[in-house]
């Protein structure tokens, strides 16, 4: 469905910056530390979670100055939502897998159901180890824990650097919390 411009507008104006722009950028400048430390002599291959990790992807991987290779997993449970449903799969990799050190990239971990389904996909399909990044991680309980976390902040619904509201905001410069009368 289609955000009117007024309505675009008005969610924006009503939403809270709880990461500007340059903290989020030291956030990913963190994250690239942490990862070279793990994971510079494994050759791993990077798993982007679509659609929402396409920001963190795209900030990250120029700043991991070692040997790697990308390649993207699907598995969705929001479909433009502000509350997570049954996960979906639209692409697993799975012949790619064996025997490989995955670093799986995400935006954010919030109830942490898609990520421990992914998870338990790569072990499945015999990944020789598993690392696990996001950019984000809400503070609440979650099904599974990330290695590698960018930045925590409190459990609101979130939008921008990857993080969709009704497929809208992507795109958003900095971190923003929706206002509840838009959740
Ligand atoms: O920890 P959870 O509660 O499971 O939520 C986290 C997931 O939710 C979002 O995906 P979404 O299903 O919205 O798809 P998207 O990446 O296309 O936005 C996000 O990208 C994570 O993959
Ligand atoms: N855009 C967005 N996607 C999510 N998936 C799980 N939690 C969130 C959130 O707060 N915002």
């Amino acid at each position: 469905m289609k955000l009117d411009p007024a309505s675009y507008a008005a969610v924006a104006s009503r939403a809270e910056c709880l990461a500007t722009a340059e903290e989020m950028e030291a956030a990913l400048d963190r994250m690239a530390t942490e990862l070279t430390a793990r994971l510079a002599d494994k050759d791993p291959l990077v798993l982007c979670v679509m659609t929402g990790a396409t920001i963190v992807t795209g900030q990250l991987l120029p700043r991991l100055d070692f040997q790697l290779r990308l390649d993207y997993i699907h598995a969705s449970r929001y479909q433009g939502q502000t509350r997570g449903g049954e996960i979906r799969w639209h692409y697993r990799p799975s012949a790619s897998i064996r025997g490989e050190h995955i670093l799986i990239l995400d935006d954010i971990l919030d109830e942490g159901l898609t990520l421990k389904q992914i998870i338990d996909a790569c072990r499945e399909d015999g990944a020789a180890s598993l690392t696990t990044a996001v950019l984000v991680e809400k503070e609440r309980e979650h099904a599974c824990s990330a290695d590698v976390v960018g930045i925590r902040v409190p459990d609101r619904y979130l939008y921008g650097y990857g993080l969709d509201y009704k497929n809208y905001f992507r795109n958003a410069r900095g971190l923003f919390a929706v206002a509840d009368c838009d959740r």
